[in-house]
């Protein structure tokens, strides 16, 4: 069940289910405001309608649904402002559910998830060349905890002028440099271009992925500025993180047959298994 038709993370997601001829759940969660009753992707001929379900329908219909889908797993692509309600409604009627959008209040998620007992991936990026770097990352943090003692870190973000919220990954890699020793200040190590004109002449976006894209660079200078060392990773549309997502269900579905204990993961168990 991809939620948050008809946005643009879900309607790839859906494309990309359709592709590898998984079945899909003809609902999907979208927004109160949504004047639209159904969607259906017109690119591909076998898309079935998907009836729209706002937050004021849904209590009314889930439990038909999940007792007519029986190895139903949500996966949610909504809005920062979304999180953690919908966690919760995923929560209550116990549906395994894979969480790809970003923002809202992490902790919370993470806690009322693992105290639901409910199977779940959750990661703000679910790209795996870029979980890979996420996970190298995290190991040298491990391994050398002072690498970047003093250096200074700044961070460029550039996504499409409507994203609700700071990149979800910058904001976990930042943790692994901070980890490693690096200073940052959000106010003055943070740039965050929302502008499809300087998206243009400074990033050299191709005017087609202005509406989505993900360029993110990391650069650390050491304290006597002599040493620079940056690292990189710049995504036109959305073809990665829905590939990795339709992964992340079918990993879920896995644990789910196997009834494994461990119930919350994120994209690096995905990408270890
Ligand atoms: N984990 C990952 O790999 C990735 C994560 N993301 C994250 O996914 C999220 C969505 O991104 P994107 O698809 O680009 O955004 P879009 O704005 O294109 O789509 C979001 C959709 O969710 C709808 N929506 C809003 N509120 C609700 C609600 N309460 N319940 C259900 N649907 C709702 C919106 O409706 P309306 O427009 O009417 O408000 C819209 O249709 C963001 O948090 C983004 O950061 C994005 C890419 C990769
Ligand atoms: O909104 C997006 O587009 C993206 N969101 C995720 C994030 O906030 O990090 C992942 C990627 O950057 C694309």
């Amino acid at each position: 069940m991809v939620n948050g038709l008809p946005g643009k993370m879900s309607s790839e997601v859906l494309k990309v289910v359709l592709e590898r001829g998984l079945d899909i759940v003809p609902y999907s969660l979208t927004a109160e405001s949504q004047p639209d009753l159904l969607f259906r992707l017109q690119q591909i001929n076998h898309c079935p309608n998907i009836t729209l379900l706002k937050p004021s329908q849904r209590d009314s219909e889930i439990k038909k649904i999940v007792r007519d889908y029986s190895r139903l797993i949500a996966v949610d692509y909504t809005h920062p402002d979304a999180v953690n309600s919908n966690a919760l409604f995923y929560q209550t009627y116990q549906i395994p559910f894979v969480m790809g959008t970003t923002g809202g209040d992490r902790e919370q998620l993470i806690q009322s998830t693992l105290q639901s007992n409910t199977y779940a991936v959750i990661a703000p990026n679910m790209g795996k060349q870029i979980v890979a770097l996420q996970t190298m990352l995290d190991k040298m943090a491990q391994s050398f905890p002072h690498l970047f003692q003093n250096y200074r870190l700044q961070v460029t973000e550039s996504h499409q002028q409507n994203k609700a919220d700071t990149s979800g990954t910058a904001k976990e890699i930042i943790q692994s440099f901070i980890k490693m020793g690096a200073h940052f200040d959000v106010n003055t190590n943070l740039r965050m271009i929302r502008s499809p004109k300087e998206q243009q002449e400074e990033l050299k976006i191709p005017t087609e992925y202005l509406s989505g894209h993900a360029f993110h660079t990391y650069r650390l200078t050491s304290p006597d500025n002599s040493m620079e060392i940056a690292f990189q990773h710049n995504v036109l549309g959305r073809n990665i993180y829905a590939q990795g997502t339709v992964d992340a269900v079918v990993f879920l579905w896995n644990k789910i047959q196997h009834k494994e204990p461990k119930k919350l993961y994120n994209m690096m168990d995905v990408l270890m298994e």
